[in-house]
C-alpha cells in the first residue's frame, strides 16, 4: 500500500509586501501553516523591516527590490498603506507571471480599486481580489503582528465584476486558513460601513484625545492624569498608527463625512436633550449603547 501523497499547498509562492502589522501575521499564520504556501517571500520600503523580517525568520526569502519579489509568485497580497497601494501595484503587476492572484488588505476599497485598476489594464491574466481583515491593533510594524490576529474576525472581499471565481475562491480559503470569516460585498457598501464601524470612531478618539491635551494645556491642569478607564479606551485606538489613518481618512473622504454629519447630528440632540433635561431622549440613548455593547458580546462568544 502507498502512502497518501500530500495534498499541494494553496500557493506555491505567496508574496507579502509590506510586511508590518498585518502582512507580519499573514506570514506568521502561513509559516507554522504550511499548507497554506510553500514558499513565503517578503518585500519592504524600509530596510530595517527588510532586516527585521530576516530575523524573525517568518519569511523564506526577503528582497529588497517588489519586483524581483514577485516574480514567479502564485498570489501577492499588498500590506503597504492605503495612499501607496496603487504605487506599489504599478511597480509590481509587470512582474508578475501570468494568471497569479494580486490581493490587498485595504482599509478602504472605491480609490484603492480606482488606484489599482491602470496597473491590470495591460495584464487582463492577472485577478485582483481587494481584502479587508477586520482586525488589527493600534501598533504597526513586524514585531506588532501575531498568527492568531484573524481568528474569529470577519474578512471583507470586495472583488471587482468579472473577477474569476476561481481567485476569489482561492482568497476566500486563505483568509479561511488564517480562521477568519469571509464576507463578499462591493467596495461602496464597504467603505460606508467601514466609516461608521472604523474610520468614525477613530476620529472620534483622536479628536477627544486632542481636547482633551488642549484642555489641560490651557487651564494648566493635570486632566489627563485622572483619565481612569472610560477616557483609556479612547487612549488605546487614539495610538495607532498616523500615516494609516491620514490615508485611511482621506481615502474614505465621502463616506467618513456623511457618516460625521450623521453624527454630530445625533450629537447636537444630545446636546439638546441635556440642555432641556430631557431624560427620556438622554436614558433611550444610552440603553440603545448598552444594548450593542451586550450583543458584541455575546456573538463573540457563540
Ligand atoms: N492596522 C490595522 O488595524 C489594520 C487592519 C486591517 C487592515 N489594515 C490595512 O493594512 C495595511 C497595512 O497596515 P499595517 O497596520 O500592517 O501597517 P504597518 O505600518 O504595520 O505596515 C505597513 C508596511 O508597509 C511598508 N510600506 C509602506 N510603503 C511602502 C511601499 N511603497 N512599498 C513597500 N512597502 C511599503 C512599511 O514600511 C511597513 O513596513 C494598510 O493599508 C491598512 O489600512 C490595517
Ligand atoms: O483594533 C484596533 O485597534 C483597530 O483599529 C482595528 C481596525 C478597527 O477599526 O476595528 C482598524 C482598521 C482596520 O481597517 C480594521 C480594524
Amino acid at each position: 500500500m502507498t502512502a497518501p501523497t500530500p495534498s499541494a499547498p494553496l500557493f506555491d509562492r505567496l508574496v507579502i509586501i509590506g510586511p508590518g502589522l498585518i502582512g507580519s501575521s499573514i506570514l506568521r499564520r502561513a509559516h507554522e501553516n504550511r499548507a497554506i504556501a510553500r514558499e513565503l517571500v517578503a518585500s519592504d520600503i524600509d530596510a530595517g523591516v527588510c532586516a527585521r523580517v530576516r530575523e524573525l525568520g517568518i519569511a523564506d526569502r526577503v528582497e529588497a527590490d517588489p519586483a524581483r519579489a514577485v516574480v514567479d509568485a502564485d498570489c501577492v497580497i499588498l500590506c503597504v498603506p492605503v495612499g501607496a497601494i496603487g504605487a506599489v501595484a504599478a511597480q509590481v503587476v509587470p512582474a508578475m507571471k501570468h494568471g497569479a492572484i494580486l490581493s490587498e488588505v485595504g482599509s478602504t476599497k472605491v480609490s484603492v480599486i480606482t488606484g489599482v485598476l491602470p496597473a491590470l489594464a495591460s495584464r487582463p491574466d492577472i485577478a485582483f481580489v481587494p481584502s479587508h481583515p477586520m482586525a488589527g491593533t493600534e501598533y504597526s510594524g513586524p514585531d506588532a503582528g501575531f498568527p492568531s490576529l484573524f481568528e474569529n474576525r470577519w474578512c471583507l472581499l470586495t472583488p471587482p465584476e468579472g473577477t474569476p471565481p476561481d481567485a476569489v475562491a482561492r482568497i476566500t480559503a486563505l483568509w479561511q486558513a488564517m480562521g477568519a470569516h469571509i464576507r463578499t460585498m462591493t467596495a461602496e457598501h464597504h467603505d460606508r460601513v467601514c466609516a461608521i464601524v472604523s474610520h468614525l470612531p477613530h476620529l472620534l478618539a483622536f479628536t477627544i484625545c486632542g481636547t482633551a491635551d488642549d484642555l489641560a494645556g490651557e487651564t494648566r491642569s493635570e486632566v489627563l492624569d485622572f483619565a481612569a478607564s472610560g477616557f483609556r479606551d479612547f487612549t488605546r485606538i487614539a495610538a495607532s498608527d498616523p500615516t494609516m489613518w491620514r490615508d485611511i481618512f482621506l481615502n474614505n473622504r465621502e463616506a467618513l463625512l456623511e457618516m460625521l454629519d450623521r453624527f454630530m447630528a445625533d450629537a447636537h440632540a444630545m446636546a439638546k436633550a441635556i440642555r432641556e433635561g430631557d431624560d427620556t431622549v438622554i436614558v433611550n440613548r444610552i440603553t440603545r449603547g448598552r444594548a450593542i455593547r451586550r450583543t458584541l458580546i455575546e456573538n463573540r462568544q457563540a
